[in-house]
């Protein structure tokens, strides 16, 4: 494939708005990455989206649509229309304009134990209303080929992987961990597939719990942490879930871990402990992994969280497990990834490569995947 100028549009599990990003790529190992810009959701709106999940519980095919979850993502696709003509409006006049959209959508529903994964996103409406083609869907042949459906961003950090400065390159294996509303991890080794799977609560327990104690949607820069010691029972309560002993693919749902253990606390205990259990459950993936990482890449908003990042360099030193860096330490940007990775993905999609592998998924083989809707 040619180069191509693709857009990237990514509404995650904090369900805090719309990331948007510019790569322009061949979808293989030319990546070029370009402007990128974030659309926030509105309280009101994170509000709406949260009780979606609630009413998606019911799904048992992905393409129904109970109660207002249609029109939830007709809106949703609106919204996301929007925000790419305002991206758009900020390019250059004489820089790259994008010819494709890569579109994630909104996970509602992530039950990989039934083939079941939900993402609320119309591609046709979407290609409609900005008159460009859009690869969306992304998850769906994945599950169809065995696999869990997630994480898919794999195939990004293995391509940017090859891009990273001399004195990172050399390090191999490399560990890119997102740490989103849940965390995930990609490996990548000097040779061969990458290793990734979810490692476990991100910000989503964070935000829960400082919206529900001290209302506000999340502890910006841990200040509220600050105040705040680590409740070690609640933090081996937390990691003693069968989850952690898990090998191999495996991806979580939004609901799958919850505030129970923590319920009781101080509101700064609790954030500073949750932000524990966010540490250690992503260095805990050691234990499952055939060789231990020598640099950890921190991208998503969790990497903002000052305790998270701390306690994960502590616990990185104690596992003799190398050196843990922010994106932007490697030259990358940790807000924009995950909308950059779903415009290589788009890209990926269209010339058949694959978006996944045995090892990222549990796929049976690798596994391209997306649906492309014209304008
Ligand atoms: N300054 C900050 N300090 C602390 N935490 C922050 C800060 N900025 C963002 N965050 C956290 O990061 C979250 C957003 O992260 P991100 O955009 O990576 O998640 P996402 O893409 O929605 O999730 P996922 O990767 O699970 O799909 C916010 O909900 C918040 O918890
Ligand atoms: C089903 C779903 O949307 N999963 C998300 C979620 O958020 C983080 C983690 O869980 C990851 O598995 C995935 O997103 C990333 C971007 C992925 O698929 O790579």
């Amino acid at each position: 494939m040619t180069e191509t100028c693709v857009l990237g549009l990514m509404s995650g599990t904090s369900m805090d708005g719309i990331d948007l990003a510019l790569v322009e790529t061949d979808g293989d190992a030319r990546v070029r990455r370009g402007a990128s810009y974030f659309v926030a959701y509105e309280a009101g709106f994170r509000r709406r989206l949260e009780a979606a999940l609630e009413t998606a519980r019911s799904i048992e095919a992905r393409h129904e649509r109970p109660g207002d979850l249609a029109a939830l993502e007709d809106e949703i696709t609106r919204r996301h229309a929007v925000a790419v003509r305002a991206f758009v409006d900020t390019l250059p006049k004489s820089g790259p304009k994008p010819t494709l959209i890569g579109f994630h959508g909104q996970t509602v529903l992530h039950r990989p134990e039934r083939a079941l994964t939900v993402q609320l996103g119309d591609g046709a409406l979407l290609a409609r209303e900005t008159g460009l083609p859009v690869v969306f869907d992304m998850r769906a042949n994945d599950m169809a080929q065995g696999g869990q459906g997630a994480p898919l961003v794999p195939a990004y950090h293995a391509a940017l992987a090859r891009t990273l400065p001399a004195e990172f390159a050399g390090r191999p294996p490399v560990a890119f961990v997102n740490i989103g509303g849940i965390s995930n991890i990609s490996v990548v080794p000097q040779r061969g597939d990458p290793i990734a799977f979810d490692t476990g609560p991100g910000n989503a327990l964070i935000d829960q719990w400082v919206a529900g104690e001290g209302g506000v949607p999340f502890d910006a820069d841990g200040m509220i942490a600050s105040e705040g010691r680590v409740r070690g029972g609640v933090v081996e309560a937390y990691l003693a879930n069968p989850w952690f002993e898990r090998t191999g693919a495996k991806s979580l749902d939004r609901a799958d871990f919850t505030l129970e253990p923590a319920r009781g606390l101080e509101l700064a205990d609790g954030a500073r402990t949750l932000a524990a259990v966010s540490a250690a459950a992503i260095m805990k993936a050691v234990e499952n992994l055939p060789k231990t990482p020598r640099l950890w890449i921190l991208c998503g908003g969790g990497r903002k969280n000052p305790h998270i990042v701390a306690d994960m360099r502590e616990e990185a030193q104690r596992r003799g497990a190398g050196d843990v860096i922010l994106a932007e330490d490697a030259g990358l940007d940790g807000d924009a990834m995950e909308a950059e990775a779903w415009a290589y993905l788009a890209a990926r999609s269209r010339t058949g490569l694959p978006l996944t592998w045995p090892t990222t998924t549990g796929c049976r083989k690798p596994a391209s995947g997306g649906v492309l809707a014209l304008p």
